[in-house]
């Protein structure tokens, strides 16, 4: 078997919604189709992968770097032993050739998204779900048949009043989802309290709601949130200060006791091992949001996990960023805490297959090969749209 065509476009996701940080009016993902000469139903085996929102599409990387380096490889190299499928860890190898070490950024969205299609094409390959997959290889077989996933929203946007973020959340509660997320930070203090008291009346419980600073406090205000915070006993705090600044993490453990969540814009192993050895998180209570789609992908996920086991930290704690079908394939066959999910933004991107509702806060995967895009309709569509 071999390659014969690697696809790449940029699509648009963008949107009116501002968090504390950035606002999307200029968002944008990649998208790659990896095209085998494997027949499967009658049809060459393609595998769809897509980076998730927060970065820019890496048009760019991806054509002009990542891809040349995979067709001028010996295709032979780029296989598994037997020669029948591909090799997403050799192929993950050809792609880091010749990079240094270091400042892991846009370059492992790039890559991240290249891996996310060739893991899908090695499972329709095999002919099973990529969850099973993965269990098979690395879990001892065991499928978690349920996911925990929440709803993020609760995004700044223009006129939007408190009415409107109460009836955003009312729609989450009645889709299914038990625990919803809202952004902090974008408003003073004040506005904020009055916004996240305003979804309490709604989901009924502080253990249901989730907050996220999008990484824009200094230490003062991260300080100043927990205190604010603390007493409604919120799901998780999420990313108060700059990603990179561990120092920051571990004094705001000193003022916080409750849950705390960070990791979506750390891009490697190596990042959020310093997060794990430097950042203060506790492993009984805190929870990780590394996204694969934005980090070099599974292969790299999976360095990450094993740094994480041996560090004492269960995969249990992790919550991956992102919304995407991959990694809720990777909760369910790595056995993961859960995923976050996007009922409203970033569609088609966001969400899950669309025969599979939330029940109870929990989310079962179709039993399609692969991903399972081809059970997102609106997606299957953007993607064959690049190929077809
Ligand atoms: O607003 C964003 O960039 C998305 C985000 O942080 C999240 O889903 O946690
Ligand atoms: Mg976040």
């Amino acid at each position: 078997m071999r390659l014969t065509a690697i696809h790449s476009a940029t699509v648009p996701i963008a949107s009116p919604i501002r968090n504390a940080y950035i606002d999307f009016s200029k968002m944008n993902v990649s998208v790659v189709a990896v095209v085998t000469d494997v027949i499967r139903d009658g049809a060459p085996v393609v595998g769809y992968g897509f980076n998730s929102n927060g970065r820019y599409a890496q048009q760019g990387l991806i054509t002009e770097r990542f891809l040349p380096r995979l067709r001028e490889a010996d295709p032979a190299s780029l296989l598994n032993d037997a020669g029948d499928n591909l090799d997403p860890h050799r192929i993950w190898a050809t792609m880091f050739a010749n990079e240094k070490p270091g400042g892991h950024g846009e370059r492992s969205v790039a890559i991240g998204t290249v891996d996310m299609a060739v893991w899908d094409a090695v499972a329709k390959i095999e002919g099973k779900p990529l969850y099973r997959l993965l269990a098979d290889r690395y879990n001892d077989g065991h499928v978690d048949e349920r996911v925990f996933v929440y709803a993020a929203g609760g995004y700044y946007y223009p006129g939007k009043d408190l009415t409107a973020l109460q009836d955003e959340m009312r729609k989450y509660l009645d889709l299914g989802y038990t625990v919803v997320k809202m952004k902090i930070g974008g408003a003073p203090l004040d506005e904020d309290r009055a916004r996240v008291e305003a979804v309490l009346q709604v989901v009924g419980r502080g253990d249901r709601l989730a907050v996220d600073a999008n990484g824009r406090f200094d230490l003062d205000t991260a300080i100043a949130y927990a205190k604010a915070l603390e007493p409604y006993g919120l799901f998780w705090y999420e990313e108060a200060g700059d990603p990179l600044d561990y120092a920051l993490q571990a004094e705001l453990a000193q003022h916080y006791q409750l849950a705390m969540a960070t990791g979506e814009n750390l891009f490697s192993m190596q990042d959020a091992r310093n997060l794990i050895r430097h950042g203060g998180l506790r492993s009984d209570r805190d929870w990780l949001q590394f996204d694969c789609a934005l980090s070099y992908g599974l292969v790299e996920y999976l360095r990450t996990l094993r740094m994480l086991k041996e560090h004492g930290w269960s995969a249990r704690r992790c919550i991956p960023h992102g919304g995407h079908q991959m990694s809720l394939n990777i909760a369910a066959g790595l056995g993961l805490g859960g995923n976050e999910s996007y009922p409203d933004v970033f569609q088609p991107f966001g969400g899950f297959a669309d025969l599979t509702p939330v029940v109870d806060g929990y989310v079962t995967l179709p039993d399609v090969p692969g991903i399972g895009i081809e059970a997102k309709p609106r997606l299957h569509a953007v993607m064959r749209g690049i190929h077809a």
